[in-house]
């Protein structure tokens, strides 16, 4: 029988200021993939994945299942399973409202739609913890994949690997997710590399539910792999125990009714990688200095989200103020944007 199923992964802001590769937020924009697998039928020719895409990213989005990120996300898993393609005959229709590039976590959320997509076809049932390790094979830090999968405020960190594990852990992602033509031979796709057991625990912060997330949105992409080149390899002392304590206080401060302003907006600044990043987001220091609590009443904080160039403000009113005030500010710097209210959700879903 022909079988149908819908993945839903929300998108992500990673960081929330001090958290640098550590926190992240479920946001309600979705990447949705309607999934049609016909019954296999024996000995009838290999029919190729059809993939269709609409919403953001589509005029960009390759459409070969062997170049697209999630379809390559997929085929890992079902390789690491013992099955070397995707099943004969798919059809995915794509929607997507995840703008690329903007630290709305798309990449994450295509990754987790991957690893998803594969234990559902190869029918793994993989717990949810294993798939983090396939995940994290391929976007290597946690806080965006971590986000997605379970939902909410999420902390995570990546536990230390024996030195076996930490090879295996470390292979290229090109041999993670080669790309090969649809007509490689008969060996391909055997061996690849399997992620150690355990790679990712995380835990999920309470979160108040008055607290809704403004997200600015440049109208320019940023690469998550640009916006890394700019950063140091190592910090001071005083600048590590600047995010951590501001980390400490966050984690819990976002959890309170009423959240308080003065607590969050200090506990949201950041010394590790919002400084590096100014140089490719203009607008960014002035954005994040001039809109504060007492300029703008229902304001909590305002970071970088992921690695930009998108501002998150968190507030519990007055959206649209910040929002307008954010983007004349942008404007000066010749940066037009777009802004869209959101709110924190749940992870994501097989249905
Ligand atoms: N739904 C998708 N399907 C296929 N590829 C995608 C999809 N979403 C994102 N990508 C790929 O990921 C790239 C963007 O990833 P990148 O890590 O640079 O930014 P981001 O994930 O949007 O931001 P951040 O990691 O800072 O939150 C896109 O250019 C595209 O190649
Ligand atoms: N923590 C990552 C998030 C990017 O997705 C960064 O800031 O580079």
């Amino acid at each position: 029988m022909t079988r149908t199923f819908t993945l839903r992964v929300p998108a992500t802001s990673a960081n929330i200021g001090p958290g640098f590769d550590v926190v992240g937020l479920s946001l309600s924009l979705h990447l949705t993939l309607t999934v049609v697998q016909p019954d296999p039928v024996p000995n009838a020719p290999y029919v190729p994945t059809i993939l269709r895409y609409t919403g953001e990213g589509a005029a960009e989005v390759p459409l070969d299942a062997y170049k697209n990120l999630t379809t390559r996300v997929a085929l890992y898993l079902l390789r690491c399973h013992g099955i070397r393609l995707l099943p004969s005959g798919l059809t995915i229709d794509v929607h997507n409202e995840i703008p690329f590039g903007r630290g709305l976590g798309s990449s994450g959320a295509a990754v987790i739609a991957g690893v998803l997509l594969g234990n559902e076809l190869g029918k793994l049932n993989l717990p949810r913890e294993r798939l983090l390790d396939f995940a994290l094979m391929v976007e290597r830090h946690p806080d965006n994949v971590t986000a997605a999968l379970v939902g909410g405020f999420v902390g995570s960190y990546l536990r230390e690997l024996d030195s076996a594990a930490t090879e295996a852990a470390s292979v290229p992602l090109s041999e993670v997710l080669p790309e090969y033509p649809p007509d490689a031979g008969e060996d391909w796709g055997l061996n690849p590399p399997v992620p150690p057991l355990g790679i990712g625990h995380f835990v999920r912060f309470a979160w108040s539910e008055s607290i809704k997330a403004v997200a600015i949105i440049p109208r320019f992409e940023l690469s998550t792999a640009t916006a890394r080149e700019v950063l140091p390899t190592s910090y001071s002392r005083k600048d590590l125990v600047f995010n951590l304590q501001r980390l400490a206080v966050l984690t819990t401060a976002l959890g309170q009714s009423p959240p308080d302003p003065e607590l969050i907006y200090e506990a949201m600044k950041d010394r590790i990688h919002q400084p590096y990043r100014k140089a490719l987001i203009p607008g960014l220091p002035e954005v994040t200095s001039s809109i504060t609590p007492s300029t703008h009443p229902g304001l909590l904080g305002i970071c970088l989200s992921g690695a930009g160039p998108t501002i998150l403000a968190l507030a519990t009113h007055g959206f649209e103020a910040i929002a307008e005030d954010a983007r004349t500010i942008f404007k000066e710097k010749g940066v037009e944007i777009d802004w869209k209210l959101l709110t924190v959700v749940g992870g994501c879903s097989v249905e």
